[in-house]
Order: C-alpha cells, then structure tokens, then sequence
C-alpha cells in the first residue's frame, strides 16, 4: 500500500484535468439522476392533468439535464483520460530517470525480460488506477450525498434504503472481492510468470531443443503452462462476473424494496403518489453510479502490484556520488587503482582482491590471465559500471567518484568480448560512435579494419546475426576507432580473426592509439614484445607485472604461459 501511495505521488503532479474529471463526472452523474426523477414526476404529474404551462417547464428542464448530461459526461472522459495520459508520461519519465543511474548492476538483480515488462507493463497497468480506483468511488460519494440529501425531504425511509445499498454495492461487496481476488490474482500472476519463462526459454533454446531432440517435450510443458494460465484467467473472468451480477441483484433489489416501501406509505398518507415514481426513478438511475465499483477490487490489486514491482526496482540507491570533474578530451589520462577489491552484488566470492597499479599516461598496458581471472571485471570498475567494494580508482590521480559515468564513457574507445549492433544499414550501426562523421571517414575506418569491400547501406540485422564472429569484432573496432578518444580499453578484440588480419588490424590500432593510454586484454601472448607494461591476473590478483623482458627474465607465471602456449602451437 505505501508503494501505491508513493507511486502516486510521482503520478499526481498535473491536479488540475482530476479536479475537473471529478466535477464533471459528479455533474453528468446527479444530472442523470435529475433527469430520470423529472421524467418518473412528469409522468406521474401529467396524469393529473396539470396546466400547460407546468408541463411545458418541466419538459424544458428534462431537455437541459439530457444535455447537461452528455455535456458532462463527455467533458469528464476528456479530463479523465487526459488526466490518466498526463500521469503516465510523468510516471515513466520519473521512473526512467530513477532507473538510470542504478544501471548495470540493476542487471545483476532482474532479468532483462522482467525489467521490460515492469516498465512498460506495470507502468501500463497504472493507468487503471485512477479511471477506474481512485476516481469512481469519489464520484459515487458525491452523487450518492447529492441524492440522499434530495430524496430526504420526500421520504426518510427511502433516503435509509439509498444509503444501505450505498453501503453494500460501494463498499461492502468491493471489500469483500478484494479479499477473495488476492489470493486469485497472486495464482494468475505466477502462471503468467511461469508461461512467460517457458516462452522464452522455447524461443531462445529452440536451436538446441532441435539439435538435441528435446522440442517435443519442452512444447509439451510450454501447452501445459499455457493451459494452466487459461485456466487461471478464467477463474479471474468468472469471479469478476460474479461480483458484477452480485451487484446488479442488491441494485434491483433496492429499488424493488423502494417501491414496497413507497407504496406502503402512500397507502399510509405518508408520501404523496406523485413523487412516488421520481423515487423509484432516482434508486434505478442512482445506482448506474456504482457499477464501476465492482472493478475496483481487481484494478486496485493490479494497481497495487503493479506500483509494489515497480518501487522495488527503485528503491535501490545508487552508490555514486555528486561527480564535480570533467576528463580531459586533448589529452591522455593515466589509471591507478588502490587496494581495490571487488564482489558482483549478490556474490559472496570476490572477483577482484587487493588490486594496486598504475598505468601512466600514454602507456601501452596488456592485461593477460587465464579464463575468469578477473579481467573484464577490471574494465568494467575502471568504466564505472560498478563501484569497487573497497579502495579506489583514480583518473589523472584524482579519484573515479568525482566523475560521472556518462563523462567516462564519453572520453573512453571500448571494445568488448561482446558488442551489440541494431537492425539498421550498416552506416547507422557506425553513427553510433561518432554522429557527424562523413561517409569518407566511415569508408576509412572500414579500410582501417579490411571491411573496405562493405557497403554502408547494407542492412546489419538485430545483434548482427548476418555478421560472422570475426566483422563483428571489426566493426566494433572500426567504431573505437571513429570515436578518438584518448583511453582504449580493448577487451580480446581480435579472438575471432586469422592471425594475419589480426596483426594488421592491431597495428592500425596502435598506430592510431600512438600517444594515447591504451589497455589491451588478450588470451593470446603473441605480439606482446612492443607493450609497455603487461599485468598478469590470476583468480583475482595481479600476481605480476611488468615489460615483456622483465617478465621472461623473471621466470614466473607469465614465462610459465608463455612455454605452454609455445609447446601447445608447436
Ligand atoms: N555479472 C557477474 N556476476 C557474478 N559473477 C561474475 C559476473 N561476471 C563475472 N563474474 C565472475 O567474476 C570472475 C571474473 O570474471 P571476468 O569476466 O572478469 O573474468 P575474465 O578474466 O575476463 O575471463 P575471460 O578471459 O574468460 O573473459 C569469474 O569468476 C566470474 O564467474
């Protein structure tokens, strides 16, 4: 409840369109009510055969509240769902805003699947909240008060009868379905989950299902997921029937008891039989009002959920602090980390332990190590993805805190293990990295990586599946190369080429890099000889560094790799 309540706080900023959908909706509402009474009293009236004149007044007034009414009744759903539009484009920007800072790690915590379908549907599934929960019972209460008041100075007992039924259909049987839909919707909930996994799990694995002969039984437990949430929502469907028949009967049953009890004192003297059909009139037409509040009990649950599943994705705050720097662009910067230590959140094991270096300005550092030495979880502290657990990073000897992450990205050319391309030509996946670059400089750099003989326009599709693992990587370097930027961190560019395009695409590279800092992760220790610095990882340490000769000479770990590597190609 106190999620909902701060969502909508983010939500009802603009009050203006909710004050008028709520006077619009009350007006189209007792104007409704005013119309359906005036016609039961005319009827009643004309029978007794008034003046003209009287007749011709209440014909009059019957004609200004049917327009009265649609007049209302179209303004309240214009302000309504103005109203509704307005708090869902404030609710998503604040959201995303909230959302921001807290990426990557958020990834760490949520699956990409979930995380979408909070932000698009659960935000969605807000708009319900005020059209059809926070507004209609507001408008009931008016009306309903409106009402009671008019019909007190016809008859007490029938103004009670009004107010009972307010009661049950308003509020009564709402509760009472809200407690019952609960327990329904947290089963619909989990079979939509489950049914969503499923799918997922068939389209992302449907290859290897293939190849390995399971498609048949992973599609049977696809229908059976399938066949258990259509067994669910009409559960839902048939609870939500049932509320709105429950309605409909305690409704007419009100009015059948309104017109006993009218009767009953006419009979008595007790009311005079011309008002006696108004009454009746006012306790049908009054009632229309509550049939909205049968939904409420569903849409407050989806709301409420929906508001729960949104708020814990922000709650998290994000670690950083205020950034006050700006990297330098002319120039390049040096690295250092101090007694850095690293665990992913969520892990107990540390990725990065007591990690102390420096990498000068302009230098040319290699990062080797076996596989899950902690290499790329280097990159990405230096890259601000995550902040470390303990100890610092520093830029140009100041430290990583007092730069944001959009300026660090900004100053940095990364290539890594994996790079992501848009379905779009081949030019807009290369406008990423730089968006005033000419064809003449995207032509250069697909030179620079041996892709001259690609066209610009030719179509790249979602993630590159017509790119072998090879252009991939190319295009991922031709992009660091239109960027120029003064850091590269370059996380195993080249596994994928032949040792021939590799050596030329490195060496263009390096050339380009020439007086920039630049940090190379390579499997390979081929090519390394020209590398100012190399810095062995193993399970999370730096177990040595230093030049290529220093390190041969030295006869430790990286001599070890180097002899195994050399036996292994031999
Ligand atoms: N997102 C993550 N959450 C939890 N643990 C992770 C995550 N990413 C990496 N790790 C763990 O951190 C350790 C270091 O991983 P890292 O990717 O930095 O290794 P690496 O040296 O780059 O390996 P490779 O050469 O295979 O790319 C590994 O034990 C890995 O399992």
């Amino acid at each position: 409840m106190n999620e909902l309540r701060a969502v909508m706080k983010d939500m009802m900023v603009e009050k203006r369109d909710i004050y008028l959908s709520v006077l619009f909706g009350f007006l189209a509402g007792i104007t409704a009510v005013a119309l359906f009474a005036s016609s039961g009293y005319l009827i009643s009236k004309a029978a007794l055969l008034p003046p003209i004149y009287t007749l011709s007044l209440m014909i009059a007034f019957l004609k200004i509240m049917g327009f009265a009414r649609a007049f209302g009744r179209y303004l309240e759903r214009l302000y309504s769902h103005r109203a509704t539009f307005t708090m869902l484009s404030q609710l998503r920007v604040h959201f995303y805003e909230k959302l921001e800072p807290l990426a990557p790690a958020i990834f760490q915590k949520y699956k990409s699947g979930d995380l979408l379908s909070r932000i698009v549907g659960d935000i969605d599934r807000l708009q319900n909240f005020f059209l059809r929960v926070y507004y209609p019972p507001i408008v009931l209460g008016f009306i309903f008060l409106a009402t009671i008041f008019f019909t007190v100075f016809y008859s007490v007992t029938v103004a009670v009868l009004l107010l009972v039924g307010l009661f049950v259909t308003g509020f009564l049987l709402p509760a009472w379905f809200a407690f019952k839909q609960r327990r329904i919707e947290t089963r619909l909930r989990e079979e939509r989950g489950a049914l969503s996994s499923e799918v997922t799990e068939f389209l992302y694995g449907f290859m290897d299902l293939k190849l390995y002969q399971q498609l048949g039984t992973k599609k049977e437990e696809l229908e059976q997921a399938s066949a258990r949430y259509i067994d669910e929502q009409e559960k839902e469907g048939k609870m939500a029937t049932y509320h709105q028949s429950m309605n409909s009967m305690v409704t007419l049953l009100v009015s059948w008891l309104v017109i006993a009890f009218g009767a009953y004192l006419v009979s008595n003297n007790e009311l005079d039989g011309v008002f006696l059909a108004m009454l009746i009139m006012i306790s049908l037409t009054v009632f229309e009002n509550a049939v909205p509040m049968a939904l409420v009990p569903a849409h407050f649950e989806d709301s409420r959920r929906a508001a729960k599943r949104l708020h814990e994705v922000v709650q998290d705050k994000p670690e950083i602090g205020e950034p006050t720097k700006s990297l330098p662009s002319n120039k390049p910067f040096s690295l250092t980390m101090k007694s850095v230590s690293f665990a992913f959140p969520e892990e107990k094991r540390s990725s990065l332990q007591d990690v102390d270096l420096h990498i000068p300005a302009g230098s040319k550092t290699a990062i080797v190590g076996a596989s899950g030495s902690g290499k790329s979880t280097f990159f990405q502290l230096l890259l601000k993805f995550y902040t470390p657990t303990s100890g610092t990073v520093l830029y140009d000897e100041i430290s990583q805190d007092s730069y944001s992450q959009e300026d660090i990205w900004a100053r940095t050319n990364v290539v890594q293990q994996e790079n992501h391309y848009f379905y779009g030509s081949l030019r807009e996946n290369l406008l990423i990295a730089k968006e005033e670059a000419t064809d003449e400089e995207l032509h250069g750099v697909l030179e620079y990586v041996h892709m001259q003989n690609f066209d610009l326009d030719q179509t790249i599709l979602e993630k590159g599946d017509n790119l072998s693992g090879g252009e991939k990587q190319r295009l991922a370097i031709a992009r660091a190369l239109l960027k120029k930027e003064r850091l590269w961190l370059l996380d195993e560019p080249t596994s994928s080429l032949d040792a021939v395009t590799e050596q030329a695409v490195l060496e263009r590279v390096f050339r380009e890099a020439q007086d920039d800092t630049l940090l190379l992760i390579s499997h390979r220790l081929v090519g390394l000889e020209h590398m100012d610095q190399i810095i062995v990882f193993d399970q999370g340490e730096i177990v040595e560094s230093g030049s290529y000769q220093e390190l041969l000479k030295h006869e430790g770990y990286f001599y070890r790799m180097k002899q195994i590597e050399k036996e292994v190609l031999v």
